[in-house]
């Protein structure tokens, strides 16, 4: 797999005080890896430096070789507090996001109508989000983040407010979406089952300052069996007890 994205020894300071040390990393095109590591070790740093949203003090984010400026519509971000319009209904949202993109009303309305029926909220395109449980609004703000047809997909613990029932439902729709689309995906979570069930690569980071303390390859796919503890959890469990 050829490398989409790379992190080309990035250090990211905040308020001039370093958040993320020199770090390097590249990501393969359509791989799903998964950032795990303490509060305040520079995960969502990683991934707004990498959507563009902070540039990095030294070193470069590069997206396909070309250095990445600002944000674009090669790079989709989903949040864990879904960031959805109220006024909007849950297609409207969707098309609005498509705006800037400078496509036709009809087609950002097939688009965002497609991409919904992919997360299984067909029915509910004309509700708004208030209408809506948690777990259908983040459906909705990956339908969003979908539908610009994205080649990277960012998602900043996208599962952590929903409850257990709905976290387990959203991350089988994700690994589907995933393996269907072969969107190349990072993802931060705080938890190590959720990122060995989910990645086929997971980054152990630490905190002051953040840095990559393990990179950990796991099978091709995401774990089949889900029941049963992964072999590396309890290692990952002791990188994070050690190093954080
Ligand atoms: N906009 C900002 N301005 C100043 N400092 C910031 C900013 N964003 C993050 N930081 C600091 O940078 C460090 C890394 O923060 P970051 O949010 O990336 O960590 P995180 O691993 O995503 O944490 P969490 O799991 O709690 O979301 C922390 O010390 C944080 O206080």
């Amino acid at each position: 797999m050829s490398t989409l994205v790379q992190l080309d020894g990035i250090e990211v300071d905040h308020d001039g005080k370093r958040a993320v040390a020199t770090t390097d990393l590249e990501f393969p095109e359509g791989s799903f890896t998964s950032l795990l590591g303490p509060t305040g070790c520079g995960k969502s740093t990683l991934l707004n430096t990498i959507a563009g949203f902070v540039t990095p003090s030294s070193g470069r984010v590069l997206m396909d070789g070309a250095p990445v400026t600002g944000p674009g519509p090669d790079r989709g971000m989903v949040f864990q507090h879904y960031a959805l319009l109220p006024w909007f209904t849950a297609r409207g949202n969707v098309e609005f996001a498509l705006k800037r993109f400078g496509l036709p009303r009809a087609e950002r309305r097939e688009r965002a109508l497609e991409s919904l029926d992919a997360v299984g909220l067909a029915d509910a395109a004309e509700k708004y989000p208030t209408q809506l449980s948690g777990g259908m609004r983040q459906r909705v703000a990956l339908a969003r983040a979908l539908a610009a047809e994205p080649r990277v997909l960012l998602m900043d613990e996208p599962f952590g407010a929903l409850d257990a029932i709905t976290r387990a439902r959203m991350q089988r729709l994700l690994t589907q979406l995933w393996q269907r689309t072969c969107t190349t995906v990072v993802f931060v979570t705080h938890d190590v089952a959720e990122a060995l069930a989910l990645s086929q690569r997971v980054v152990v980071m630490a905190a002051d300052p953040g840095r990559v303390i393990a990179d950990h390859r796991l099978a091709d796919d995401p774990a089949s069996d889900r029941t049963a503890p992964h072999p590396l959890h309890a290692r990952i469990v002791a990188q994070l007890g050690t190093d954080s």
